[in-house]
């Protein structure tokens, strides 16, 4: 596919119609006797069948051949890749800190085999909760492509552009951009800049989509229009023999591989609301106080997965970007807090207000639920004591999963040779009993 194809369709969840050879998609109905060009006809249900229309997601393909034409699968090895909750696995009640991912690795490994299980939570059998995982790689997924059976993938680069190949067609995806990948969508990722790191929730219950924005009104946040769909591509590589190409499926919390004859990369047109799309965060519109006091994170949600309880997420997925600091007669950055839900929170780029120098880009943290935390002891002296004139937080991007399942480390997390800061409750420990009644 060529560079040629790198044009976007605007909008989250729109109807879009989009052909690689004018002609391909039928007119008026979805599966005339023949389709255009002898394509076969493929429905991809992304919802129930009955699922409420504004929550339905489906697109149709016209491909060149249907998916079902596929070698047999056999099991795939990639032990660090970790579904749901593992038999016996201790939760530290503490919060938990990881230095950068190491990336030593990552020279051999394509994004499959370098992902990495961090905290998992939920039952993928029951359609609930997610994966946080880190990604390393050093290569392009050569002749093979990825079907997530088991959830959605929010791609969040943070060193490395990718470049995914889906069924739908091209994105390229920077880091302080997102790319959401929709359960059973088939895509492959290359590497034009070499040697990435970036993390990824993979999620195993509703779908991601924008938040209701109450008294904010019709605008704001992310808004809609910048959310970018691929236009229709294919490869049109001959096919080859068996095994020329690999086909991963990730299926139950396992993963499986089969062999085929060329990649499924062969839609020709499609039409649908069912789809890949990148977002770049730069277009979010923060909102913040302007007056006083610390807002709650929930103004920074750039998409949620709701659950069966209302205003309580299986996931959202929050930003802190770039943004002015103006509120008067406040402690700036985030209080002390305890939360019902928990939270797993990455660094893209730049310094976290709340931990300037422990919290690190490509590092992680996780504070479960009702587990305290806020500013380490550097932050909480500079905030307290600092010139409230207003100040820019910049060149900054941190961001959260927050989930109200708790989030359970993996072995890879844990293991005291890895990124794991042993000593991360240490940075609240000088924080002094400065009672003074007479104040
Ligand atoms: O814990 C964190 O750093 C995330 C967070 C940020 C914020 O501004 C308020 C609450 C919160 O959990
Ligand atoms: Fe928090």
């Amino acid at each position: 596919m060529s560079d040629t194809s790198l044009r976007y369709l605007s909008g989250f969840g729109n109807e879009f119609a989009t052909e690689a050879v004018a002609g391909a998609l039928p007119q008026g109905r979805n599966s005339p006797q023949r389709a255009p060009f002898e394509l076969y006809a493929e429905l991809v249900s992304g919802t129930a069948f009955t699922a409420p229309r504004h929550e339905n997601r489906r697109s149709w393909l016209y491909r060149r051949q249907p998916s079902v034409v596929a070698g047999r699968y056999q099991p795939y090895a990639q032990p660090l890749w970790v579904t749901g909750k593992p038999e016996g696995a201790v939760l530290p009640p503490e919060p938990l800190r990881w230095g950068p991912f190491p990336m030593d690795d990552a020279a051999a490994l394509d994004f499959v085999d370098g992902l990495r299980t961090v905290a998992s939570n939920g039952d993928v059998e029951a359609q609930q909760g997610l994966a946080a995982l880190v990604y390393v790689c050093g290569r392009s997924m050569d002749q093979r492509a990825l079907v997530n059976a088991d959830g959605e993938m929010l791609l969040v680069p943070q060193q490395g552009r990718l470049r995914i190949t889906t069924e739908m067609g091209l994105l390229d995806v920077a880091p302080g951009e997102i790319a959401l990948l929709p359960r059973g969508i088939a895509f492959s990722i290359a590497l034009p800049d070499g040697p990435s790191r970036g993390y990824v929730c993979e999620n195993h219950g509703a779908q991601f989509r924008l938040p209701e924005l109450g008294p904010i009104g019709s605008n704001g946040l992310a808004n809609a229009r910048d959310f970018q769909a691929p236009v229709a591509a294919f490869d049109d590589t001959p096919i080859g023999p068996a095994g020329s190409y690999q086909l991963v499926k990730r299926f139950g919390g396992r993963l499986w591989a089969a062999d085929a004859h060329r990649s499924p990369f062969n839609v020709v047109a499609w039409h649908g609301n069912l789809t890949p799309v990148k977002y770049d965060t730069q277009h979010f519109m923060t909102i913040g106080s302007i007056s006083f006091d610390h807002p709650d994170p929930s103004i920074f949600t750039v998409l949620t997965s709701p659950s069966d309880t209302p205003g309580t997420a299986n996931c959202d997925f929050v930003i802190f970007p770039p943004r002015w600091m103006v509120a008067e007669d406040t402690f700036r950055p985030p209080w002390y807090h305890r939360n019902l839900m928990s939270e797993f929170m990455g660094l893209v780029y730049g310094q976290y207000d709340a931990k300037p120098e422990g919290f690190r880009p490509g590092g992680a943290s996780l504070h479960n639920c009702m587990v305290p935390h806020g500013p380490d002891q550097e932050a909480f002296e500079k905030a307290s004591g600092a010139e409230l004139k207003p100040h820019k937080l910049d060149h900054t991007l941190a961001f959260m999963f927050e989930s109200r399942y708790r989030f359970i480390p993996t072995d890879y997390a844990m293991q005291p040779s890895g990124a794991l800061d042993a000593d991360y409750p240490a940075c609240w420990a000088g924080l002094q009993d400065r009672f003074a009644a007479s104040n």
